[in-house]
Order: C-alpha cells, then structure tokens, then sequence
C-alpha cells in the first residue's frame, strides 16, 4: 500500500525519489491511516501536519491518545518509512485529511527517530495464524519533515504556505484503497478455492453409512444436503474468480482514463470495488467456515488446514473497509442513481439496468417450468427486478423522512439489502458474460454454464424473500428454482473433484492432510498426529506434579 499511495499521489518527481528506494527494499514502507479512535471514518483521522515556513517543514504531531496510529501492517517491526495520513493545516486553517512520507526508523541501527514512539500492537485472533504481520501502533511528538514530502499530486502547498488546489477530484485521495480493494475480490476467489478444494476431495474419501450387503458406505459428496451446503460454494469460488478479472478490467481501465483527466467512471470504481470487495469476503469467510463443518471432526484439526486459512482470511471483512461501511456507500451512490431517473439522466455501467425503470418495476417473471430457469435472460431479469425494486422502495421511505440524512439512518438495515441485491447482480451478470465468451476444452463451457446457474439459483434460493417481497417472482418460481438447482446438483456431482482439481492447487499450498490429491488422508492423519509435540514424551510433563497425586489419591481410597 506504500508503493500504491505514492504511485496515486506523489508527484512525477516525488516518484522518481522515492519508488526506486521502496522496488529495491532500502527502504521499507507502510500505509499509516488508521488511528486508535478512528478508522472507518478517514476525515475524522486526528494526526496534524502543520506547515512551518520559517523552516520549510511539517511538524507531524499525535495530539491525543486516540490519533495514535493503530493497525498499520509492517509498521510494529519491520518499516523504516509510512505514508502518514494526517490533517492537513497551514496559514492557521484546516485542509482536512492529506498523505506525507515519514521517516520512522533509522536507516543506520533501525532504532525509532527523535520524536516517533512506536511498537507492535499484539497478539490477533486465531493463536498465531496472522501473527506474522506486525501491526503497529506510532506516535509522534512534533516531528518534522521537509516540505516535499507531503505527497503533492492532488493538492501542494507552496513555499510561503499557500495551499493549492489541483484539478483533479479530492476522492482520488482514497485511490489506494480502490486499487487494495479490486485486488482483495480476486483473493477472496483464491481463498475460497482451497477451502472448497479441500471440503469436496475430503468428501469425496470420506464415507459414512448406508453399506448395504456388507458393500461400501457411502462417499459423503453423495449426500444430498452435502452437495446443497458445497457445490454453492464450488460455484462461487468461480463466479468470484471471474468477477474478480472483470474488476481489474475496470480497475486498469479507470486507471487510463483518469490519466488522460477522464473521472467519468470515479464514481463507478469506487461503488464496485467497495460493494465487490463487502460481498466477496463475507461469502468467503462464512464459506470456509463452512467447509471446516463440510469436513466433520477433522476439519476442526489445525491439520485440515481450515483452522488457519479461516484465521487468516477473517479480517478481510474489517481491514481496507469494514463491510458495513462499504456496502452504505454502494447504498448512498444507488439512492443517487435513484434520484437522477426522473431528471431523465441515464445511468450508466453496471447501473445501467436502473434505466429500464419503467419495464423493470412491473414486469412479470415468465419462468412456467423448473427447466426454464436454465434460461440466462429469466435469470438476469429476475435479478435486475429484485435489485431496482429494493433501491426504488429504500428511496421511497427516505422520501418519507423529514430530511435525507435522518431517512438514511432510519433505512440502513435496507439499505444494507439493497446494496448486497445490486452487488450480488453485478456477480451473476459478470458469470453469465464470462459463459457467453468462446471456452476452450470439450466440455468446459458445459460444466462453467452448470455452475453459473447454481450460483445464480442458489443466491435466489437464499434470498427468496426479497424477490417475493418485491414481487419479482411468484412463490411458485421460487419453488421451481429450487427444484432445478437439485438437478444442477446432480450434474455437477461427477465433475466435483475435477472442478476443485482445475484450480491447480499442489499439496504443499494447500497444506491440508484432508485435501490431498492422492486422497491418501487416513494415513496422512495418523502421520501427522505423532508430530504433535505432546506426543514427543509419552508420560506427560505435568503427571507428577498434578495426575499422579490425584491418581494416588484414588489408589489409596480403593484399598481401603
Ligand atoms: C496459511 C495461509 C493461509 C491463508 C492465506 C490464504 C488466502 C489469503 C488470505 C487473505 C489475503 C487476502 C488478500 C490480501 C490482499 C490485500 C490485503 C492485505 C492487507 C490488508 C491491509 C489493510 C489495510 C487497511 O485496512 S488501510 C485502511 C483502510 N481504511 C478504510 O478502508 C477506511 C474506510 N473509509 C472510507 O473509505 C471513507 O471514510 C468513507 C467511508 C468512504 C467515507 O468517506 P468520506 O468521509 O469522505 O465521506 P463520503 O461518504 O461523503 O464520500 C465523499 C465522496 O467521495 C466518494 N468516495 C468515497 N470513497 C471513495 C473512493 N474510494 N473512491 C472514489 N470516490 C470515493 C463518495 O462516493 C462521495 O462522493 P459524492 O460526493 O459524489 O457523493
Ligand atoms: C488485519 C488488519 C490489518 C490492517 N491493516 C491496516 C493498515 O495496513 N493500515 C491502516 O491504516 N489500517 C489498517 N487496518 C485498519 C482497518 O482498515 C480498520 O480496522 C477498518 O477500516 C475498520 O475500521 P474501524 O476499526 O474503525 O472499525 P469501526 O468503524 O470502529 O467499526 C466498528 C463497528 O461499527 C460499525 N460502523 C462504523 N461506522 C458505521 C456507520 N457509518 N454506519 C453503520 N455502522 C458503522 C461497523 O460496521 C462495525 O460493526 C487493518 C485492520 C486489520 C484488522
């Protein structure tokens, strides 16, 4: 995140300093924003960089407990810089929220600058999984740095004070965490990937009940309610995989526009990367979860690999934007979209289905039979008409309130749904594309079309009651759909372990004795368990200071 702000908001020159030091680690850095008493709210961050003429510094300062820098990955041990986020103030006023280079340690001894108190802020959730990234608390005590390392492509401040405007919007302040996003959507495809992977060729090995004549049990991939609580999980590992490459598209693109001063598609970038990057981790990390349950007792093991992947994986629904947060953006930029239909202004990119008011607030379902719900268009509609309706309804009963803001507050938890309703079209919308386009390999297109539909039809299943509280579908074609995901279950059941193997996953990455590619698991976990360090003594260290006087206790009272 270091090399991406200076890259967003460093001028050429600031560049051509300080990238090449970052590329060849003779410096390191870090991205400082987050502060003890504030984090999701970035303008009410509290460090000050206050201009000093008389010698042409800033003074970067940590008034209060609460502005103490709190979270920064790398900054507890390892950073020798940070890009510090701080307010902004010269010739006496508040600029507001403005990014600057800062030394923290000695580049000589690593030792902490006069003025810069910092360490790492301890231990994080899951016993060690993510205890490898050292993140930092700072503080500084009237620091000061020259001037042309406040990062200046935005806005400058001149030699005598003089704060200065360019002509570029303030939003691309935020840009970092746009880039941080897009990327976090393709991860969350990788994590779930070796989640599912594991869950479906354990469940492939595992087998339990229903021998009949002393015949094998059971694979538990057989299970109905197996395949119901996995395969949704397998299509998603896809569907995010894709929507995840359309949002690097979109990044990539954004990016040359906004060189050649095009900010058309600012507002679009911000609102996919914040609802994608909400939707895909929440998915995620409720999947490997899920997963770990898919996988019984074992799964439970530190050597299932699950435990750790989910430990890991947890915090990308609060770091780079708490979810909430995010998603009451994509909810604030619908209602505008919502607002601007009447004016006649058409909404464009993935809003662009809100132009189609009109036919979308009315239209009725066709689907008659299980089967057409195989049909793209039925899928894509139905989808769009929950979507719109849910914004159109949110925008009514703020309309409602005595004043936007206060009807905003009131309607959040819809708001909320409406976000995930539009967020979670934009995904289907993205597989049934991604379908559309020339797939290599016999029978590929076939398998993709098959999980498509079940992410698509499991999402509706899931959220049924919006689509009949806005009166998409009718009860009975919510049943229908029901009806042909079990049939795309099927389907999908004899491909299962080649779709997980696709992903080209080696054992040492997945690091899971249950997902093993030669499927050899009962052995791998007898193995790994004589590696446990209990089992390096076989009476253990504390038998005679606390069993062995119990245990004696015991003989004693049987003799008598
Ligand atoms: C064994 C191993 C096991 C497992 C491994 C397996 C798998 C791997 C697992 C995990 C790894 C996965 C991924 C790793 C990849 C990367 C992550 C790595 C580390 C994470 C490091 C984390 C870093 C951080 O967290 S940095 C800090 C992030 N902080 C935030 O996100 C703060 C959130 N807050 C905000 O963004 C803003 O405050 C706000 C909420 C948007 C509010 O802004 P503001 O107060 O200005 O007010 P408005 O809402 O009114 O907005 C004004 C205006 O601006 C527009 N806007 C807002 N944001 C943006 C934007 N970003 N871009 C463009 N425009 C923006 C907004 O729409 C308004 O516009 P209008 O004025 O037109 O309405
Ligand atoms: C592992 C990890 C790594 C991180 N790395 C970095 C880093 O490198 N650099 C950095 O600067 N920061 C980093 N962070 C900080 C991270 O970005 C913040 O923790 C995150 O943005 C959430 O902000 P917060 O902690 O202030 O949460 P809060 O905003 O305090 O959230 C608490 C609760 O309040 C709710 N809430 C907050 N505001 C609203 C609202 N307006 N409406 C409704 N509900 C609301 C949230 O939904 C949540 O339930 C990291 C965090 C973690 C966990």
């Amino acid at each position: 995140m270091f090399v991406p702000a200076i890259k967003g908001q460093g001028t050429e020159e600031q560049q051509k300093k300080w990238l090449p030091l970052a590329y060849k680690f003779q410096i390191i850095g870090c991205y400082a924003q987050t502060e003890l008493g504030h984090g999701s709210n970035v303008q009410g961050l509290e460090t000050t960089a206050t201009f000093d003429p008389m010698t042409d510094e800033f003074v970067i300062h940590s008034p209060t407990l609460t502005s103490s820098k709190w979270w920064p990955g790398g900054l507890g041990k390892a950073s020798t810089h940070a890009v510090v986020y701080a307010r902004l103030i010269t010739e006496g006023k508040d600029y507001g929220i403005h990014g600057f280079i800062v030394q923290l340690r000695s580049l000589e001894d690593h030792s902490p600058l006069p003025g810069v108190t910092l360490g790492d802020i301890g231990g994080k959730f899951g016993s060690g999984a993510y205890n490898s990234m050292d993140n930092g608390v700072l503080r500084f005590d009237h620091v000061r740095i020259p001037r042309d390392q406040m990062l200046m492509r935005l806005s400058q401040v001149t030699r005598e004070g003089k704060y200065v405007q360019s002509d570029v919007p303030k939003q691309l302040l935020y840009g970092t965490m746009v880039y941080v996003r897009q990327s976090i959507v393709a991860d969350a495809s990788k994590a779930l990937s070796r989640a599912v992977c594991i869950a479906v060729r354990y469940s492939a090995i595992r087998k339990q009940f229903g021998s009949q004549d002393g015949g094998p049990e059971t694979q538990v991939l057989n299970y109905r309610t197996q395949q119901s609580r996995l395969f949704p999980l397998l299509a998603s590992a896809y569907a995010f995989r894709f929507v995840g490459d359309w949002l690097n598209w979109l990044y990539t693109d954004v990016t040359q526009k906004l060189e050649v001063k095009d900010y058309s598609t600012l507002q679009e970038a911000h609102a996919c990367t914040a609802g994608l990057k909400a939707v895909t981790t929440s998915a995620t990390a409720d999947a490997i979860e899920e997963c770990r349950k898919l996988c019984g007792g074992h799964g439970y093991l530190n050597s299932s690999g699950l435990p750790e992947l989910f430990a890991v994986y947890v915090p990308a629904c609060t770091y780079e934007g708490d979810n909430v947060v995010l998603l009451l953006q994509v909810a604030r930029i619908l209602m505008k979209t919502v607002s601007q239909l009447t004016s006649g202004k058409q909404p464009v990119g993935t809003m662009a289905y809100m132009g189609k008011v009109q036919h979308l607030m009315q239209s009725k379902c066709a689907v008659k039979t299980a089967e057409d719900w195989l049909n793209p268009a039925f899928i894509q509609e139905a989808f769009e008409a929950r979507a719109l309706r849910m914004a159109v309804n949110c925008a009514q009963n703020i309309g409602q309130a005595s004043n936007q803001e206060e009807g905003f507050y009131e309607r959040s938890p819809d708001l909320l749904e409406a976000a995930v309703a539009h967020i979670q079209l934009i995904i289907v919308t993205k597989f049934i594309e991604k379908v559309h386009q020339d797939i290599p390999g016999h029978g590929v297109k076939e398998q993709l079309q098959n999980l498509c539909n079940v992410y698509a039809l499991y999402t509706l299943h899931k959220h049924l009651g919006d689509f009949l509280a806005t009166g998409s579908l009718t009860p009975k074609q919510g049943a229908l759909a029901n009806e042909q995901l079990g049939k795309l279950y099927a389907q999908v059941r004899p491909n299962a372990v080649a779709l997980v193997d696709a992903f080209n996953y080696t054992d040492h990455y997945l690091g899971s004795v249950l997902g093993r590619y030669d499927g050899n698991v009962y052995p791998a976990l007898y193995e790994e368990a004589w590696k446990d360090p209990l089992n390096e003594t076989v009476v253990p260290e504390g038998y005679h200071e606390y069993l062995r006087p119990l245990l004696k206790q015991q003989l004693k009272l049987s003799r008598l």
